[in-house]
């Protein structure tokens, strides 16, 4: 057994408390065997040095699109669905699978930097998107992303059926790094006669689904109109809603609505530098972990956000929490760090999030002593009101050391940034 110890650093433990204790992994199991007093943690065949530092679970980004890094300041300032319709799905429609695998280099790089351990992904290429991350070494839930809107019938099955088969084909890869969902984009999108017919077909093959729901008013008002029922509903009666399934978005959701999604156990993954970006409104966060709903953190792609960093989005996530609520007590850094860390990691269903014995080695050690982190009064404080993704000294998934000393070790940060560039450029070109 390849054991690597996590010495001489403050460890953030799954009660918020921080104390001082060493992390011994197993790299083999990919799992945290041992977590306590320096003295009582056995001796590990390598370290990485926390002297100074905050051992935190890794950051789990759980809605992005990830090669959307290549369309990052390319449209901005525009509410969503001229945003998509005017700017984004042009180019997306010149996007090659060596587009996408470029997108999605830039976009890892981006997250092991920043400590991202694990990620939800809904785009298309999607294979591409399973070899990146085998190669880069995260874990995540990945999926092709149905639209089945401005399609005629053989090409909204054929995005159906290309979703279901990306679900069965992957799920387990990267040594099981790799899980899958189908993935709708969303209710607006994906026609009813589509989702009545493949979405049983997923719950067959136990395969959960991630969509877009609730995001702005003009996707919550024609469901309202033509089905008489609030958005959640119409999900809930096409068996949209089960334990395993996420939604990302949820900004304009009813009471019971949040009812629903807590009955349910279905998952909302808050979004809120997008939500504000696009203008799509504030979600109701406070109330939904009141509910007792799993809320996890994400940063939607980087062309409405426009980075990949979750210090930024637990921030802004505090911030904008606070003013829905009109509360300043409300979303505070303590929940923002559990939606960021065990919230995510649930929604997604991995066994991570948390330095625990037995869970997954995903883990990420930020450097406490910048200015900007001076004095230590409250470390939970400082994760979500003060820290920056550039904080982060090493990222560790699945046993295995992605960044250290800031250094990442799976990619050539140097080439993925230029082919990213010259992929970026020629897709726009190719679209204008
Ligand atoms: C069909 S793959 C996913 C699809 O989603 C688009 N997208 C990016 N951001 C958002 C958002 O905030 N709401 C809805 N859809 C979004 C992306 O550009 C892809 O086309
Ligand atoms: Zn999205």
């Amino acid at each position: 057994m390849t054991r690597l110890r996590i010495a001489g650093g403050r460890v953030l433990r799954p009660d918020a408390t921080v104390e001082r204790a060493d992390v011994l992994v197993d790299s083999e199991s990919g799992d945290i065997v041992a977590v306590g007093d320096p003295e009582d943690v056995p001796e590990g065949d390598e370290t990485l040095d926390a002297e100074d530092g905050l051992v935190m679970p890794g950051l789990v980004n759980a809605h992005t699109h990830v090669a959307m890094t290549l369309l990052r300041g390319y449209a901005d300032d525009k509410e969503l669905d001229a945003w998509l319709r005017e700017d984004i799905w042009p180019v997306e429609g010149e996007l090659t699978p060596e587009d996408v695998r470029a997108g999605t280099e830039l976009g890892l790089l981006e997250m092991i930097r920043s400590g991202t351990t694990a990620f939800a992904d809904m785009y298309f290429h999607e294979e591409e998107v399973v070899d990146a991350v085998e190669d880069a070494g995260l874990r995540a839930r990945l999926g092709y992303g149905v639209v089945t809107l401005g399609k005629d019938e053989d090409g909204a099955r054929e995005d159906c059926e290309q979703s279901l088969a990306t679900a069965r084909e992957f799920d387990g890869a990267a040594d099981g790094r790799v899980e899958t969902a189908f993935m709708p984009h969303s209710l607006t999108t994906v026609g009813e006669e589509y989702l009545r017919e493949y979405v049983p077909e997923a719950r067959e093959d136990d395969i959960p689904l991630h969509y877009h729901a609730n995001e702005t008013t003009d996707e919550v008002e024609p469901i309202v109109e033509g089905e008489g029922q609030r958005p959640l509903e119409y999900a809930r009666d096409l068996d949209m809603t089960d334990e395993s399934d996420f939604v990302a978005h949820g900004v304009h959701l009813d009471a019971a609505e949040i009812d629903l999604l807590a009955e349910t156990g279905t998952s909302v993954i808050h979004c809120p530098a997008s939500n504000m970006k696009l203008a799509s409104g504030m979600a109701p966060v406070q109330d939904l972990l009141d509910a007792g709903v799993t809320v996890g953190l994400g940063t939607d792609g980087a062309a409405s956000n426009n980075d990949l960093d979750v210090f930024d989005e637990m921030r802004d996530a505090a911030m904008v929490g606070k003013l829905a609520a009109n509360d300043a007590s409300a979303v505070p850094a303590e929940s923002v760090v559990r939606m960021a860390t065990e919230g995510s990691a649930s929604a997604l269903g991995f066994d991570s999030g948390r330095i625990e014995e037995g869970a997954n080695a995903d883990i990420a050690v930020v450097d406490l002593d910048a200015a900007h982190l001076t004095p230590h009064h409250d470390l939970v404080s400082h994760l979500v009101y003060a820290a920056r993704g550039s904080d982060v000294r090493h990222t560790v998934c699945d046993g295995a050391v992605l960044m250290r000393d800031g250094e990442v070790l799976t990619l050539d940060a140097e080439a993925v940034r230029q082919r990213a560039e010259e992929r970026a450029a020629a897709a726009v070109e190719r679209a204008e």
